[in-house]
């Protein structure tokens, strides 16, 4: 019999529970008990879900207070001395700690690093490594879920990050190591774990490579034959788990190793699932992810049932399993809650729950041949042809201006150091200019405001004066602070693609559509359909307010193509590229509005640019080359005395340091401070040609930095950036913090700056 199984469900809950009992435990709302047990009732509730849609297993450990790279860190006893003297029985204080810099107990010490995971926009924290450094247990979390899962009546499936992939993401720390030293030390930890998961009863144990969907040094593929040759025949049957991409050159690789499953990405890697049938060893069965687990499209049932016929007959039914591509982590919970969604464009979608159904379908159509599902794949068949035949999709007038773009609307009409002069002039700035990187605190009276609106209990007219109020408020604050060039603060945008979504025709927007971005914080991908088009200016008004109130220059603030694209559920019926260019267009008419209004600065944020970027080398120069064509689209309509920023964050810029610079943004601001500045290693070789707001300020964590810290990171940044080309700046916006950690880091910020200006530069 064919079998059903996911790699992992949403954590963060349908109604965000998991969210709402963190937060409500670090404010002190809440009891450690009351958190565990919303954890459990999650678990129990998720493993319901699945078993009941006709999964075979349920995942487990794919749950988390945090992040799940964290988990796997924690249980492997990986907990630097700063946190806790001993790895031993991490409490869930020290976990926090290590996650946010703080715990409820008080207790404050610098967080891990937080950086992108893969090609996603979820986050995970960054393993520490150092060499000689020992593994033992330092939780029991995943055997007491396991415990909990069996107790249920389920078959548990533990799911961790696998060896190489939790070494790959980790960094070296201190002294100069080869991190892949540390294999032979971390395969018995885990043969440990696999031992006692297989006594607690798990008959399966999935552990994660994505790393497989990577090029590899030569090395690494060594270490990973290695290593799963000594964890096979450990007590359970374990399955490898890659994902996000094709295997390509490490198929040969991942089918020589004698595991019991391999899992493999049917949807990025559609083309090589016959390939890996027919490599895998007799004794090896194949996960066929077929379902899409990073989109919300809803499966075209006919054409996968006939692929899976076609592996069926290569592998037999015993060894064939039907799964989701990769963990449903990245795709909102359930469309049943989503009441404000057309019924056209509700028939086009799959969330998870929906996504569990269409693989459990194929299993049962596999099983038991079509009759039983006849319906609903009729049904699914429909919905395929309804969207492909829609005419929601295309819009000519967008189609026209497509084909009428010439490589002139993506240049500037001079090159940077000639409309330097004029923005001098233009803008009037100091040495060393303080500026914010956009948003402000979030406030409980902003989003009260927010939810009174939506409820209708407070009228457009209301609304807009409680926005307006608190951009006046913010405007008030930076000025008494200090800073050079000023923001609005957006407390108009509970999110900055989420709200050109909603402005955008195109784009569809969820009322619950969550999805977890990092811990606690989630978003709403919005979903890209049809051709886009901005049927009227979208920011004009607030940043035309925010500027009437001061004479210090107020910073237009947009969100960028390529973000805007990254951060949303796009349409998989033509190319990424395509679909950035129109959203390019979108945002070039409102730059030009911001600018016939009188803005002198206008930020495009692109802080996804590097997290577009494909996971193999051979893909990325294409990428590359439309991204910054599209950045470019957007930002080369307005004149050389208009002071262009963008800014940049969550990733490792040092590697396309040479496209950011292609972007030719005027001015742009990159987070820094969290890795001590080490993005600026990369200026020692190459000079950036432009301005660049290295940021001082580590915004993740409700710590305020003293004036003394901003001034060392400052120093450290004027030996590779000369100082008329420096600005300072947090490492990102301010919408997650309180004003009480703001006012007075903002403060320090400026205090810094000051400091420095009263010095002669270091070169
Ligand atoms: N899309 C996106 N991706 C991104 C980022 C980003 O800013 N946007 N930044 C990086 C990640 N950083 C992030 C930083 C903060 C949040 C964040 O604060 N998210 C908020 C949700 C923001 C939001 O939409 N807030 C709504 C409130 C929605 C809400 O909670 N409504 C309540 C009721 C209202 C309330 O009590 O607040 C409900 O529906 O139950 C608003 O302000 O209006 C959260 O998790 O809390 C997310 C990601 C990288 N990826
Ligand atoms: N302008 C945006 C803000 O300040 C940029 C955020 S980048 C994730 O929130
Ligand atoms: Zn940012």
């Amino acid at each position: 019999m064919v079998q059903a199984h996911s790699l992992g469900f949403p954590r963060i809950g349908v109604h965000r529970e998991m969210k709402k009992a963190v937060e409500a435990y670090w404010s002190g709302e809440s009891s450690r008990e009351g958190l565990e047990d919303a954890g459990r009732e999650l678990r129990a509730r998720h493993w319901r879900q699945q078993a009941e849609a006709g999964l075979d297993y349920v995942p487990v450990g794919d749950f988390s207070w945090y992040d799940h790279v964290l988990d796997t860190s924690v249980l492997l006893g990986a907990v630097p001395e700063r946190f806790s003297k001993s790895a031993r029985n991490v409490d869930l204080d020290t976990y926090f700690r290590m996650a946010r810099g703080k715990s409820s107990d008080g207790a404050e010490a610098t967080p891990c690093e937080m950086t992108k995971w893969f090609d996603t926009n979820y986050h995970y924290l960054v393993p520490e490594l150092h060499a000689g450094m020992i593994f033992e247990q330092g939780s029991s979390k995943l055997f007491d879920e396991t415990r909990d899962a069996i107790e249920q009546g389920y078959h548990p499936k533990p799911v961790l990050v696998g060896p190489l992939t939790w070494l790959w993401l980790g960094k070296a720390k201190g002294e100069d190591f080869d991190k892949l030293e540390l294999l032979d030390r971390l395969i018995p930890a885990y043969v440990r774990i696999l031992g006692r998961l297989s006594e607690m009863g798990a008959e399966w144990v999935q552990l994660d490579e994505p790393i497989l969907a990577l090029d590899l040094p030569e090395e690494w593929r060594e270490g990973f034959t290695r290593a799963y040759n000594l964890l096979v025949n450990r007590g359970p049957k374990v399955m490898v788990a890659a994902y996000y991409g094709s295997l390509g050159d490490n198929r040969d690789l991942a089918c020589s190793v004698p595991v019991d499953g391999l899992h493999v990405d049917g949807v990025r890697g559609a083309s090589e699932l016959e390939g890996v049938a027919e490599a895998l060893p007799p004794g090896t069965l194949l996960s066929a992810g077929v379902i899409d687990g990073r989109n919300v499209w809803r499966a075209d049932l006919e054409q996968l049932l006939a692929r899976l016929r076609d592996l069926e007959r290569v592998l037999g039914s015993e060894r064939l399993w039907v799964a989701p591509s990769c963990s449903l982590l990245h795709v909102p919970v359930d469309l049943a809650e989503e009441h404000g969604l057309d019924e056209q464009l509700r028939g086009w979608l799959a969330f998870a729950v929906q996504k569990l159904d269409e693989v459990a379908l194929l299993k049962r159509a596999l099983n038991e041949g079509r009759e039983p599902v006849a319906k609903e794949l009729t049904v699914s068949a429909a919905a395929a042809g309804s969207r492909r035949e829609s005419d929601r999709v295309r819009r000519d007038g967008v189609r026209e201006r497509l084909a009428g773009l010439t490589p002139a609307m993506a240049r500037r009409d001079h090159p940077y150091a000639e409309r330097r002069r004029h923005q001098r002039t233009n803008l009037r700035l100091p040495e060393l200019p303080t500026t914010s990187i956009g948003s402000f605190p979030q406030t409980a009276e902003i989003r009260r405001a927010r939810r009174e609106y939506k409820a209708g209990r407070l009228s457009e007219a209301d609304y807009d004066a409680a926005m307006k109020a608190t951009i006046a408020e913010d405007v008030r604050l930076q000025e008494e602070i200090g800073l050079d060039m000023l923001v609005h603060g957006e407390p108009e945008r509970p999110d900055m693609v989420e709200y050109f979504g909603q402005q955008l025709d195109g784009f569809a927007f969820t009322t619950n559509g969550w999805v977890q971005s990092y811990g606690s914080r989630c978003v709403r991908p919005p979903v890209i359909y049809g051709d886009v088009n901005r049927p009227e200016p979208m920011t004009v008004d607030w940043s035309l307010y925010a500027q009437s109130l001061t004479d210090k220059p107020m910073k237009g603030m947009l969100t960028g193509p390529v973000t805007i694209l990254q951060w949303s559920f796009v349409r998989d019926d033509q190319p990424r590229a395509d679909t950035a260019r129109q959203i390019a267009l979108a945002m070039r008419d409102e730059v030009s509005d911001l600018e016939s209004a009188g803005l002198r600065a206008i930020q495009v944020d692109e802080p996804a640019l590097r997290e577009g970027l494909p996971l193999r080398r051979a893909d990325r120069q294409d990428y590359l080359d439309w991204a910054v064509e599209a950045f470019r689209i957007a930002t080369s309509g307005v004149s050389d005395a208009t002071q262009i920023h963008t800014h940049m964050c969550y990733a490792e810029f040092n590697d396309i340091i040479e496209t950011i610079a292609a972007l030719d943004a005027d001015v742009i601001s990159v987070e820094a401070s969290r890795s001590e500045m080490e993005l600026l290693e990369v200026f020692r070789d190459y000079e950036y040609p432009n301005e660049i707001g290295p940021g001082v300020y580590d915004i993740h964590s409700p710590r305020v930095p003293s004036v003394e810290e901003m001034v060392a990171l400052l120093e450290k940044a004027e030996q590779v950036i000369p100082r008329d080309r420096l600005w300072v700046n947090p490492d990102c916006g301010l919408k997650t913090r309180g004003w009480e950690q703001v006012r007075p880091a903002l403060g320090h910020m400026v205090a810094a700056a000051r400091k420095m200006r009263e010095r002669q530069p270091v070169s």
